[in-house]
């Protein structure tokens, strides 16, 4: 059990150690020293667990942001700058947080905390490009007094330390974004390669690719057991995992394809399947706030972790609208045009009543309410409005 807490755990005894020992008697102490450089990193651990342990969003959101400003604070101090280096620096990082919060839909698709992540990062990225321009022989030169030469060494291992953190996040978030950072990462290495060749470097980057080796891996693995191949909608595994991370009173709807067999049979397998990744597309993008998964077959699944009722009962009911006036375009043997064909949905919706309630328990009181709503008719949502006493027919 303990093991779920410990991404918030870890830095947070961290945080306070290293905060704490600054009035003690190892204030002084050269490991002390590391330690601190080290805060960032540890309030971005723990911004990073409190959203995915404790969905506290809008709290690792602010830490996120505080632990840039750490990063700054950290360096900034430090830096003897020529060339107004320093507002250099600071404008970069203005332009980014704009680009980044203000223009939303260029990030479509990243959460804001990934978001943050990214500032933090390139903030990272900057210094450390700013430290190595010296080596180019460019004008604007950074003379680190005290820090050299431990700093110099240390900026590409927070970097590296960044690239394994957000290898973790897009473990959990399916993102490309590691992938391209990593490239931007070793196109730099190998620059400071060709300029400066030395066994530091050929080191720097001998980490740097078995990292990227190791995300690009876990980020495999990880599609091959959570996602669905045919659809790309996350599957039953993702679901028993995402309702674990859901609190108590979350509602779920079964979505089954009516008479697919018919479909198929008709048209055959090829376009059922295509049929099943429009669907999905339609489930996927259905605009609710729910997750949405493939729980097998025909049959998808929405999660909604906190919802009013009545509201989720309306939301389904759009979402079986929309599917019913779908225009599914076919193309039949010998058919120069294709034509028009419609299919429906039946959902079973039902809610985790008790925290004692399984998933299983939830699951089938929802396959319940499906299979009412395939006996009246089809076409329409079922809520199992009373743990199997009271059904309610939403909308046909
Ligand atoms: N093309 C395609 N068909 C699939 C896939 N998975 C399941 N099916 C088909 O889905 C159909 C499900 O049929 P049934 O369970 O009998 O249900 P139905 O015909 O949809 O009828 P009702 O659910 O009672 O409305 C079967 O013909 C399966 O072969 C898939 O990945 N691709």
């Amino acid at each position: 059990m303990l093991g779920k807490h410990l991404p918030v755990v870890l830095p947070f005894i961290f945080l306070i150690t290293a905060v704490t020992a600054q009035w003690l008697p190892i204030a002084s102490a050269p490991w002390l020293q590391v330690a601190l450089e080290y805060l960032p990193v540890a309030l971005l651990t723990l911004g990073w667990g409190l959203s995915r342990v404790y969905q506290q969003s809008k709290l690792s959101f602010l830490l996120l942001v505080f632990a840039g400003f750490v990063s700054l604070w950290q360096w900034l101090p430090e830096l003897t700058l020529r060339a107004g280096a320093r507002e250099i620096i600071l404008v970069a990082v203005s332009v980014l947080v704009l680009i980044f919060l203000w223009i939303p839909e260029r990030m479509a698709g990243l959460s804001r905390n990934w978001q943050c992540y990214s500032i933090l990062f390139l903030v990272v990225l900057a210094t450390h490009l700013l430290l190595t321009l010296p080596q180019f022989g460019h004008p604007l030169t950074i003379v680190l007094p005290h820090l050299q030469p431990v700093s110099l060494a240390m900026a590409p291992m927070a970097i590296i330390t960044a690239v394994l953190l957000m290898a973790i996040v897009s473990f959990w978030k399916q993102l490309k974004l590691t992938q391209a950072v990593g490239v931007m990462l070793a196109l730099h290495l190998m620059l400071c390669l060709v300029f400066e060749p030395s066994l530091y470097h050929f080191q720097v980057m001998a980490l740097l690719v078995a990292t990227l080796v190791i995300a690009g891996l876990m980020s495999h693995s990880h599609y091959l057991a959570f996602y669905d191949a045919l659809t790309e909608l996350k599957n039953r595994r993702s679901l028993y995992l995402a309702i674990n991370n859901c609190p108590e009173g979350y509602h779920l709807a079964i979505i089954d394809i009516d008479y697919f067999k018919r479909f198929n049979d008709r048209y055959g397998h090829d376009v059922g399947d295509e049929v099943l990744r429009t669907i999905a597309m339609l489930i996927r993008n259905h605009g609710l706030g729910a997750q949405a998964f493939r729980l097998g077959g025909e049959e998808f699944v929405l999660l909604f972790p906190s919802i009013k009722p009545e509201a989720c009962g309306k939301a389904l009911s759009q979402l079986r609208r929309r599917i019913a006036d779908y225009p599914f375009m076919i193309r039949s043997q010998g058919d120069n045009e294709p034509h028009r064909e419609g299919l429906t949905i039946s959902l079973g919706l039902a809610q985790q009543f008790t925290a004692q309630e399984s998933i299983d328990e939830v699951l089938k009181r929802a396959d319940n309410a499906l299979y009412r709503a395939k006996s009246q008719g089809r076409n329409r949502l079922v809520m199992d409005a009373d743990k199997g006493k009271f059904w309610v027919v939403l909308g046909q």
